[in-house]
């Protein structure tokens, strides 16, 4: 896709949330997690890339002690739809015995969520809780809930926020609908 495409697709998309409601939306997550986990001295995990600019705009407002690493796991690949899901980074060792908190910037069908909860169980995490920056209403029984839940978005392809449209436009402050998809 060539800069103007990506300009046009911008151009053509619908904002369903403004730069003042995602940073509206990050400051009513931090609170309620840090009621929630203040003392746990959680381990934080970015699920690598979506969550980069969640976890980014996040990790300030958590006023508590806590340590952060990141995992990789993808299957849209760029694409509109979900594929196979592909490990590229495995949590490490030290989840084991730890309350952790995944951070992933969408729960969509919730293939993905529930994996990683699955792995970390697996490896030994003695609680696991998650924080979404989106959640799809799609309409679908999920196969896992998060914890913690920004805003929720209508059931269309979303960009922005660290979310891609075709690998692009994870940059954008706010978040937007693609037009066809
Ligand atoms: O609930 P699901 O239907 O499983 O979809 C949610 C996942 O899809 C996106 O990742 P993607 O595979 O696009 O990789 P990315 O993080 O590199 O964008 C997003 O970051 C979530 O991890
Ligand atoms: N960027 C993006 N990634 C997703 N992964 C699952 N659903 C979506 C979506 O609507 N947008």
């Amino acid at each position: 896709m060539t800069r103007h495409d990506a300009q046009a697709m911008l151009d053509r998309a619908e904002r369903i949330a403004t730069e003042t409601e995602v940073q509206a939306a990050l400051d009513r997550l931090a609170a309620e997690i840090g009621r929630e986990l203040a003392g746990a001295f959680p381990l934080v995990l970015a699920v690598m890339g979506g969550a980069v600019v969640f976890a980014g705009q996040l990790l300030p407002r958590l006023r508590f002690p806590l340590e952060f690493d990141y995992l990789h796991v993808t299957r849209y690949r760029g694409k509109t739809q979900g594929g196979e899901m592909e490990w590229r980074v495995l949590p490490g060792q030290n989840v084991a015995g730890r309350t952790v908190l995944v951070l992933d910037d969408i729960l969509d069908e919730g293939e993905t969520l529930a994996a990683i909860r699955d792995k970390l169980v697996q490896m030994g995490a003695a609680r696991v809780t998650s924080a979404v920056l989106t959640d799809k209403a799609n309409g679908l029984a999920k196969p896992i809930r998060a914890d913690f839940v920004g805003l929720e978005v209508p059931d269309r392809y979303v960009f922005g926020c660290g979310m891609d449209a075709y690998g692009l436009w994870r940059n954008l402050p706010a978040i937007y609908a693609l037009k066809d998809a």
